[in-house]
């Protein structure tokens, strides 16, 4: 505990990642892009994968201009075999991956009885079982090496819900139960080298929830976060090999109320902050994009 506290006041010791190679899921994607700019920035070369080809490409160039070395892989992380063969090209055009940054997500954003199947199933295949897959992929040479870094990108609704968000909420649910399970097995088999580091921020502004809202008067006190404050937070948390971040910290509150406080009363503070509703509005703005043709599976 007194470790803990002296690392929230002191500033931790950042290690260096310069010429590890860096894989990053969802790279096309808005928190993706930046991930791959800051890891290039600390002199990491990097593997992207998305199944955007156009939008990794263009993170791609972004990444060249700072004269890194880069590459992309266009892949659908709903399915696994592309995965693991996609990461059999990985091991045998580029090399080992030391760091491996699951950040990929997506969301059905729509009512649990309004949703077909399908959408239902890749949420919970893109966001917690392609963890499995790029784990039993990538994890078995960082072991022999004892060396390496595997993040997961989950989310405050991996550790507190809200109505509305079944299908995302099991998976980031599913998330940080795997990256804790995995991490005790780490520790367990005195695999010192290997961290993991957990990432769970609240709202991001980056058109993913857009639309989702607390009450009004509550919006200033808890902003949705800047894409590059979330990404900078992160990076952070990466490099001092910090196991689990919240961002912002305030997030911590609603986690250990939902563990200590009765059932009512968390619905009671839901209801008072505006947590009950707050999908409401993003799945309104979900329903008008597909009636208007905007949907698009991966
Ligand atoms: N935005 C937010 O409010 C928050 C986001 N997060 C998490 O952060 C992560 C990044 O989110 P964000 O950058 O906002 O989202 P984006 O939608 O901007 O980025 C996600 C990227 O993943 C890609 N992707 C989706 N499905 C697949 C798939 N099957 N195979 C390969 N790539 C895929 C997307 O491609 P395409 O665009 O073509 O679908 C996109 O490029 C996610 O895990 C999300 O759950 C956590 C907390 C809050
Ligand atoms: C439920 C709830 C809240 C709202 C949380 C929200 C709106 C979270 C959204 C998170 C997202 C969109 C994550 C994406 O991965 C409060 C008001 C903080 C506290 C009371 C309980």
């Amino acid at each position: 505990i007194l470790s803990a506290i002296l690392q929230t006041f002191l500033r931790p010791r950042l290690k260096c990642i310069d010429g590890e190679l860096c894989l990053i899921t969802g790279a096309g994607g808005a928190l993706g892009r930046l991930f791959a700019l800051e890891f290039a920035k600390e002199g990491a070369h990097l593997v992207l994968w998305d199944c955007n080809a156009a939008a990794n490409e263009q993170t791609a160039r972004l990444v060249r201009e700072l004269g890194v070395r880069v590459h992309t892989y266009t892949v659908d992380l709903s399915k696994r075999r592309n995965i693991y063969e996609t990461a059999n090209r990985v091991r045998a055009e580029v090399g080992h991956v030391s760091i491996m940054v699951n950040n990929a997500g997506v969301v059905a954003g729509r009512r649990l009885l309004d949703c077909p199947d399908e959408l239902l199933e890749r949420t919970l295949l893109v966001n917690c079982h392609a963890l499995f897959w790029m784990t039993k992929a990538f994890l078995p040479r960082m072991k022999e090496q004892n060396h390496g870094h595997i993040v997961t990108v989950a989310s405050a609704l991996g550790l507190f819900s809200t109505a509305c968000v079944e299908d995302y909420c099991a998976s980031k649910f599913g998330a940080v139960g795997f990256h804790e399970s995995l991490t005790h097995e780490l520790i367990a088999e005195d695999l010192n080298g290997i961290k993991t580091t957990l990432v769970c921020p609240y709202i991001v502004d980056t058109g993913m929830f857009a639309g989702c809202e607390i009450r009004k008067e509550l919006r200033s006190i808890i902003p949705p976060l800047e894409p590059l404050y979330t990404v900078q937070q992160s990076m952070k948390a990466i490099l001092a090999e910090q196991q689990m971040i919240c961002i912002p910290r305030l997030m911590y509150i609603p986690f250990l109320a939902r563990a200590l406080l009765p059932w009512e009363a968390n619905v009671a503070t839901y209801r008072f902050m505006g947590g009950d509703k707050c999908m409401l509005p993003f799945i309104k703005n979900i329903e008008m994009k597909t009636s208007n043709g905007h949907t698009k599976l991966c």
